[in-house]
């Protein structure tokens, strides 16, 4: 039963018994009011009216003896008359008395009806005599009369009295009874009183008592409880039952700390698993106190720094922070935002090493937002740094010299200039290209170049100053940019040096490998040009000193830039020169020997400016190869010596050939022998009346591509020529690999064949090693009797030059087509 419910019968059961006490104490009193009213009502009138009677009869008997002593004594007459008023009062005053006590009669017992008859008779005959008695005094009846009347009423009064007397004495033992009846109702109400209330008192006591021990004990039950719960029992249960307010109170109770046990499992198992999150975690993770000393680190972080747990706890942060600067900014911002993301910082391990890592960072508040201190996870990034250096490295340095590429470069000149112009100093740029690397490259294998261009590489880092920053733009080219130049002469002694570390050989796979490099340099002053400028300066001026001899410095000038003007000029010409058909070809024949007669014609490119008029090949090839119109040009060349010979084509007359220069870059294209079988199925030529002339380096570009390609000319009956040889690596070795025909001997060593036995020796070699691999020999550029007797004497079997003829157009050259 709830509390409140149980107070309330309490009190009503408290109140029952109160009203119980008022019942008994109400019924003792109503019956003692009984009794007093039966004295009051019953006996007190009767009294009352005893008392009248026997007043009034007193006072007749006492005046009609007044009267008589009067009488008697020859009284005046006036005080007789009041003894007789007197009497009459008091005869009226009996009468009345008689007359009530008849009214009480009906009220009588029946033992006492008797007396009050008797006093009624008795009173009524007293009356009678009386009124006799006055009737004769106030007639004036003699005494004698008035004695026999008195002595009768003497009798009466007597009587009258005693009867009275008798009344009062029963009515008094009446009062005496009701008295005592009062006294004991009075008693009756005591003990009802006392005994009710002593039942209220024990019930209030004990229901009291027990609803107090109901209450009290499953309280202290609970306080207990609370005890230990607050000592951190979450198993305690409080056992009470009751159905009321303090057994909800348990009920609660019990499911609070179950619920907190739950909570404290949970709690458990969720701090369980945190745990094992960071002690497992891969990452380093730091608990910071709020005045950033080490809390407590997890495993990771102990294997990456070295350190035992208990040596970093209570150490500050710094401890294990290598810079110093970058950990108050970290902390500071810490402290600002609440939270720092991905900050890259460096830890110093036990041993002293720096490990890079990136460490994000949060402060740790309880649930009122107070501080409590902050957690720091490290990721070691020692990969990606190693990645970002690679990147770094691919990006900004030369893979295979590990020099810094173009891209750094132009960003170092780009800083440069600025802080040239700020500082007022000037720059150099140095552009270096290795003399004829690419003969190195085609002849030796591009492994041996590349080594080559490593061993380059370290021999002019080695000599680096402070000020030069060197890097490889790509291929042979190196350049230098220089800071603080004082003057040109300057750029000049550095140049000059350059040069001179390339006097030495340079050793590769254990062999002498001599090789020269040419400069060209820009000069930058605070109010000119801008990086891609400079370095384009420096190009023309390296181009200036490659033309110049080579193994030589240029400075970049306005004449050169002249010349590079011109040379634009050309490539622009050059496409429309196409279009508008201003080349032409001229013809030069080539002689056998053994013969005397023409057996081909050389086809020479020519082009006849509308302007600039005769403009010779040797100036327009390079660009057109560099431009690649030479594809387009080369084609047109073909078609139209091979029209041209197919014309020569005379019935009856020994067949002649034609030779065309074909270019490397043109002959190492995708798609040549799809042209040059395209011309012939056009042209109609027999294959066999062609032949193709080619340089060593352009056989030498991409070594089993060239065989093969060499090979699908040679099954169609294509004859093939090595063109200028000697100028290049002239290894013979090589061209036994080759299905080559004819070998054309640069005309440099025909020149001086009679005065220089070198070139005599050169020749005779290239003719005796010619000959054992089955090749046909051409000597070019002759032009004197002299040199085509040495030449014929050494065994070459043809030759070519001025002194036959000159190139000509196809129209002057009747007469070599005519029969002997
Ligand atoms: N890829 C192509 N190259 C071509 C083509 N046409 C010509 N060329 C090459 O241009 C170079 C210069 O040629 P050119 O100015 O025509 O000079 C040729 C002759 O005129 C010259 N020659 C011939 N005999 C003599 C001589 O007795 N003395 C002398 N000083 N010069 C002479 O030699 C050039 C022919 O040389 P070569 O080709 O090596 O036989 C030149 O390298 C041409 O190859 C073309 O269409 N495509």
């Amino acid at each position: 039963m709830r509390i409140r419910t149980t107070l309330m019968a309490g009190c009503f059961i408290f109140a029952l018994l109160t009203a119980l006490v008022g019942y008994f104490g109400g019924r003792a009193i109503t019956k003692i009011s009984g009794e007093f009213d039966l004295a009051a009502d019953e006996v007190l009138p009767i009294l009352k009216t005893l008392e009248d009677l026997r007043f009034a009869g007193l006072r007749i008997v006492s005046s009609s003896a007044e009267y008589s002593l009067n009488m008697k004594q020859q009284g005046n007459a006036e005080q007789r008359g009041d003894e007789v008023v007197m009497v009459s009062a008091g005869i009226e005053t009996l009468e009345d008395a008689l007359a009530r006590l008849k009214a009480l009669s009906s009220g009588f017992h029946p033992d006492e009806r008797s007396i009050m008859a008797d006093v009624e008779r008795t009173g009524a005959m007293l009356l009678k005599t009386s009124r006799v008695q006055l009737r004769m005094v106030l007639a004036g009846a003699p005494d004698g009369e008035l004695r026999g009347v008195r002595k009768q009423f003497e009798i009466e009064e007597r009587a009258f009295l005693a009867a009275v007397s008798q009344a009062f004495a029963h009515e008094n033992e009446e009062l005496m009874e009701a008295k005592d009846e009062v006294r004991r109702a009075i008693g009756t109400a005591q003990l009802t009183i006392i005994a009710a209330s002593l039942v209220a008192f024990i019930l209030a006591i004990g229901g009291g008592t027990i609803f107090a021990a109901s209450i009290s004990r499953p309280i202290a039950l609970l306080q207990e409880g609370v005890t230990q719960v607050g000592a951190g029992d979450l198993d305690t249960r409080i056992n009470v039952t009751a159905n009321n307010e303090i057994g909800s109170l348990a009920a609660a109770f019990n499911r609070m700390t179950r619920d907190l046990q739950l909570t404290k499992d949970e709690t458990a198992v969720a701090k369980n698993f945190l745990d094992n999150v960071v002690n497992s975690m891969a990452d380093a993770l730091v608990v910071l106190s709020t005045d950033w000393k080490i809390v407590t680190v997890n495993p990771a972080l102990c294997h990456l720094l070295g350190y035992d747990a208990d040596e970093l706890a209570g150490k500050p942060f710094g401890l294990i922070v290598a810079r110093g600067a970058e950990e108050r900014e970290l902390l500071r911002d810490m402290a600002e935002r609440g939270h720092v993301p991905d900050r890259d910082l460096i830890y110093r391990a036990k041993d002293g090493n720096c490990i890079p890592v990136s460490v994000s960072g949060a402060l740790m508040r309880n649930f009122a937002g107070d501080i409590q201190g902050t957690v720091c996870i490290a990721h070691d990034i020692r990969e990606r740094k190693r990645t970002e250096e690679e990147i770094i490295q691919l990006a900004f340095y030369d893979a295979l010299t590990r020099l810094p590429n173009r891209s750094l470069f132009h960003e170092r000149l780009s800083q440069a200039l600025l802080e040239s112009r700020q500082d007022g100093g000037a720059i150099a740029i140095m552009f270096l290209d290795l003399d004829r690397f690419k003969d190195v490259n085609d002849t030796l294998g591009h492994a041996y170049g590349d080594q080559l261009l490593m061993a380059v590489a370290e021999r002019l880092r080695k000599n680096l100053k402070p000020s030069h920053f060197l890097a490889r733009l790509g291929g042979d080219e190196f350049v230098f940019l220089i800071s603080g130049l004082s003057d040109k002469r300057t750029a000049g002694t550095i140049a000059h040096t350059v040069l001179e570390l390339f006097a030495s050989p340079f050793e590769i796979d254990g062999k002498e490998m001599f090789i020269s490099t040419s400069v060209g340099i820009a000069l930058s002053h605070h109010d000119d040009y801008d990086g891609e400028t400079l370095l384009k300066h420096a190009d023309m001026a390296l181009y200036a000193a490659k033309e110049q001899g080579r193994n030589a410095f240029r400075f970049f000038s306005a004449e050169l830039n002249q010349e590079a003007h011109e040379r634009r000029r050309l490539e622009g010409n050059l496409h429309r020169a196409l279009a508008d058909e201003e080349f032409f070809l001229e013809y030069q024949p080539q002689i056998d020997l053994r013969t005397g007669r023409v057996f081909s014609f050389e086809a020479l490119l020519r082009w006849q400016h509308p302007e600039d008029g005769l403009i010779p090949p040797d100036c327009f090839i390079p660009v057109a190869e560099e431009m690649g119109v030479i594809r387009r040009l080369g084609e047109w060349v073909l078609l139209a010596a091979c029209r041209q010979c197919r014309q020569w084509q005379q019935p009856g007359l020994p067949p002649v050939r034609v030779a065309v220069n074909v270019s490397g870059h043109q002959f190492n294209q995708p798609g040549f022998i799809e042209m040059v079988d395209r011309v012939l199925h056009e042209t109609g030529l027999n294959p066999e009346l062609l032949e193709l002339e080619l340089t060593e380096s352009a056989l030498m570009a991409g070594e089993q591509e060239t065989i093969m390609t060499l090979i699908d000319l040679k099954v169609r009956g294509i004859h093939l020529a090595i063109d200028d040889f000697g100028t290049g690596y002239s290894s013979l070795s090589y061209l036994k690999h080759f299905p080559i025909d004819r070998l054309k001997i640069d005309r440099s060593f025909v020149r001086d064949i009679v005065k220089d036995l070198d070139d005599r020796a050169i020749v005779e070699a290239i003719i005796a090693m010619a000959h054992s691999l089955g090749l046909r020999v051409l000597a070019e550029g002759v032009e004197h009797e002299d040199e085509l007797e040495l030449l014929r004497e050494r065994g070459c079997d043809e030759v070519q030059g001025f002194y036959f003829a000159r190139p000509q157009l196809p129209e002057a050259l009747g007469k070599y087509l005519e029969a002997p």
